[in-house]
C-alpha cells in the first residue's frame, strides 16, 4: 500500500502507515502512546492495535496512522512480520533497548527479513535505540547502532521514551520525510518511464512505417 492523499475542501492531506517492530519490552508502546500523547506513563499492557494523529508539517496536514505490534518469534531465528504488516506499512520504526543486547539482535534479524519479503530499498525504515534514560547499563553502543543504520541504509535516532517527547517526535517526523522523499521519487521515475514509453511509440511507428 502506499502513501495515499485524501482532499478534504482545498487542503491535500497525506496519510502515512508506520509500523513499529521490535523485540518485547523494547518500548514500542511507551514511543507510541509518547507520540500520541506527549506522555509516559509507564505500563502499557500488551494489546496491539492501529492509532491515528493528525499533524501539520511545513503546512502539509500529516495522518498518522501507527501500528504499534506484538513481537512473536517463530523458530530460533525467524522473527515474524505478518504479510498484512508489509503491505499495510508505508515506513518502518525498528526499536532496540540499548540494555538489552538480544533486543539488538532481534533488529538485525527482522530487517533482514524485511529485506528479504520485501525490497528494503522500498520501504524507509528508521532505527530507534530506546532507554536511552538508562546508558549507565548500556549493552549497545551508540556506534554500533549507527553502523547498523547505516548498512542497511536506514535512519538512526538513539532516544528515552520515559524523558523526553522532542526526541520521539523526530523520529516519527523523519520517517514521514523518508516516506515522502520516496513518494516523491517513485512519482518521478514513474513519469520518466511514462516519457520514454510515449517516445519510444511514436519513433517505434516511424520505424514500423
Ligand atoms: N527507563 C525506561 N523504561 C522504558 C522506556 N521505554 C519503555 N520503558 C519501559 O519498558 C517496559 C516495556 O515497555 P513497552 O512500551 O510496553 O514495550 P513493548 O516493546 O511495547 O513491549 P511488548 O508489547 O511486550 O512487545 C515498560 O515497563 C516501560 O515503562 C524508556 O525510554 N526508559
Amino acid at each position: 500500500m502506499g502513501v495515499q492523499e485524501v482532499t478534504e475542501g482545498n487542503q491535500p492531506r497525506v496519510e502515512v502507515n508506520i509500523l513499529l517492530l521490535g523485540a518485547h519490552n523494547v518500548g514500542k508502546s511507551a514511543l507510541t502512546v509518547r507520540f500520541l500523547t506527549r506522555r509516559f506513563i509507564g505500563e502499557y499492557g500488551d494489546m496491539e492495535s492501529v492509532y491515528s494523529r493528525i499533524d501539520t508539517i511545513d503546512g502539509q496536514e500529516i495522518c498518522f496512522n501507527i501500528w504499534d505490534s506484538q513481537f512473536t518469534q517463530v523458530g530460533e531465528k525467524s522473527c515474524s512480520v505478518s504479510d498484512k504488516q508489509l503491505q499495510w506499512a508505508d515506513g518502518m520504526i525498528l526499536v532496540y533497548d540499548i540494555c538489552d543486547r538480544s533486543s539488538f539482535d532481534v533488529s538485525l534479524q527482522q530487517l533482514q527479513e524485511i529485506r528479504r519479503r520485501r525490497k528494503l530499498s522500498s520501504v524507509p525504515v528508521v532505527i530507534v535505540a530506546n532507554k536511552r534514560d538508562l546508558r549507565r547499563h548500556r549493552s549497545v553502543t551508540g556506534e554500533e547502532g549507527r553502523l547498523l543504520a547505516l548498512s542497511q541504509r536506514c535512519g538512526f535516532f538513539e532516544v528515552s521514551a520515559a524523558e523526553t517527547y522532542h526526541g520521539v517526535l523526530l523520529v516519527f517526523h523523519r520517517l514521514v520525510d523518508l516516506v515522502r522523499e520516496r513518494r516523491a521519487l517513485r512519482k518521478s521515475s514513474a513519469g520518466v518511464r511514462g516519457i520514454v514509453r510515449s517516445v519510444s511509440a511514436v519513433f517505434g511507428k516511424k520505424r514500423a512505417e
